[in-house]
């Protein structure tokens, strides 16, 4: 049994629950269980062995020792494990301390299930369940890859892994249970399978800033999908499946950009209030020098020709190697697919799906009526500076998700604050109130805390005495170097 702080990681099999196999033909929950027209994921080997990037083979079967998880202290599951576990003679974790509720489904690698510790029924988790005996060498070079991964993430999008616990020939990863499904399926439940434009901005801006997390610690996702969109009770997204993954190197930068903002001038009057010239407001272009924090694996290559058909892009169906850009190429399919309910390349068969995307063919939009919502046009234009087919122009593929924050489609996002958003109230979501969520995603402070924070911001830049503020594009979270 090794422990740390956080993973609990059985070895023994002496309380092996069977109930894996005996658990299969439960009736499937309706919330969670994924549509029948999901898109499976592809992963073919025949370019591996050429080129491939030493990093996206796994070295060794064991999981890495976790880093401290600063974002998920608080979590309420996390101490009814530790609980769990302090109270077990051995202070370990065991498969015997869980009780499986239901299957919630099953993937490539194994099944997931819906379940409770044993001693303690207010948390759910889910446990994913792989049986290594029926698994190819590949697949279980993949089950390693996730693993990996899983216990390296510290992010409110990604997954939590509490424990990860080997018992015979199984592999059992306990991560956070998500009530509502997945976005696949939210999304066959709308009218059109097409999301209200808000609804659209809401999940683009939490996947965003789960895969500039993913990028920020060298990892490039490759299988983002609705179907991998998981969706927590509260409503927020949680992505999941990452044994397509890859890691790379990569190199943070503080970078320095000039912006020309628009402001009031204004001259105290001998009475001590404020004014504005002439009594009335004169605009002026002022220059500020905004830094950003840029961690983008942009080396990243691999060979591999791993996804899901609808959402590969170009430089993958070619197969001359790709990096980064994938992630940022299949955002704006997602975007496209929120807004349209179909992807933009979909042809009859998987073959011309393929034969679109590697085409010279530019993304294409159905005819509306005249529609006045500005956020069409934002919309439409982020999709298309994300499915440009040379990378070199991609938006994103340069800066990651820096750049694309600063697209006018997310205007008005306070970033740093989007865990507090209120999710849309959608057909088919049922979202639990946690009491703390601000309402719509582009919430308005009254106007007297509006100035109070004014004023704050205005006296911590004075008493740093520095002319360079950071911008709302900085990154909270804890960074992590090449921690996978
Ligand atoms: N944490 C979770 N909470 C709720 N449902 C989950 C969770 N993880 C997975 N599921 C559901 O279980 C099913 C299987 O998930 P899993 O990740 O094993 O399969 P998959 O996504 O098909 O994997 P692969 O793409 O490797 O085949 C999916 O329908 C998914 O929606």
């Amino acid at each position: 049994m090794e422990e740390d702080n956080h993973t609990l990681i059985y070895r023994q099999d002496s309380d092996l629950d069977l109930s894996f196999t005996s658990c299969t033909n439960t009736t499937i929950s309706s919330s969670s269980a994924r549509s029948s027209l999901a898109r499976s994921s592809l992963c073919l080997s025949f370019n591996e062995s050429t080129r491939i990037s030493s990093a996206s083979v796994p070295q060794s079967s064991n999981i890495p020792n976790l880093h401290p998880r600063p974002h998920r202290k608080s979590d309420p599951n996390w101490a009814a494990v530790n609980t769990a576990a302090n109270l077990s003679s051995d202070g370990a974790l065991h498969l015997r301390h869980l009780k499986l509720v239901r299957l919630v489904g099953s993937g490539n690698l194994g099944r997931v299930f819906l379940c409770r510790l044993r001693d303690y029924e207010h948390a759910n988790f889910a446990i994913k369940v792989v049986d290594k005996n029926l698994l190819t060498a590949k697949k279980l070079s993949h089950v390693n890859t996730e693993g990996r991964i899983l216990s390296s993430l510290d992010h409110p999008f990604l997954p939590t892994l509490y424990a990860h616990l080997e018992a015979s020939h199984y592999s059992c990863f306990l991560i956070d249970y998500c009530s509502n499904g997945d976005l696949h399926s939210l999304l066959r439940k709308q009218p059109s399978y097409r999301l209200p434009i808000d609804a659209v901005r809401f999940y683009a801006s939490e996947v965003l800033v789960a895969l500039e997390y993913l990028h920020s610690i060298g990892i490039v996702y490759r299988d983002l999908k609705p179907e991998n969109i998981l969706i927590r009770d509260d409503g927020h997204i949680m992505l999941s499946d990452f044994d397509l993954c890859f890691n790379s190197e990569v190199e943070p930068t503080l970078d320095h950009r000039v912006e020309r903002i628009k402001s009031r001038k204004q001259h105290r009057t001998r009475f001590g209030r404020y004014t504005c010239c002439n009594g009335r407001s004169r605009k002026y272009k002022e220059e500020e020098v905004v830094t950003e924090f840029v961690a983008e694996p942009t080396t990243a290559f691999s060979k591999s020709c791993v996804g899901t058909h609808e959402y590969l892009a170009p430089e993958l169906v070619k197969g001359n190697g790709h990096g980064n850009g994938v992630d940022w190429w299949a955002f704006g399919i997602l975007v496209y697919e929120l807004v349209y309910g179909s992807t933009p390349f979909r042809g009859n068969s998987k073959e011309s799906t393929l034969r679109n995307i590697a085409s010279s063919r530019n993304v294409t939009f159905e005819d509306e009526p005249k529609c006045e919502n500005p956020s069409m046009a934002h919309v439409k234009d982020l999709i298309e500076q994300l499915l440009v087919k040379d990378t070199s122009k991609r938006l994103g593929c340069a800066r990651g998700a820096t750049d694309i924050k600063r697209h006018p489609f997310f205007d008005g996002i306070k970033w740093p604050l989007i865990r507090t958003y209120s999710p849309p109230e959608l057909r088919g979501l049922s979202v639990k109130k946690s009491g703390k969520a601000r309402d719509g995603l582009v919430t308005v402070m009254p106007k007297k805390r509006r100035w109070i924070w004014k004023g704050l911001s205005w006296i911590l830049m004075k008493s740093k005495g520095s002319k360079r503020n950071l911008n709302s594009n900085q990154n909270y979270y804890c960074y992590k170097k090449n921690v996978v």
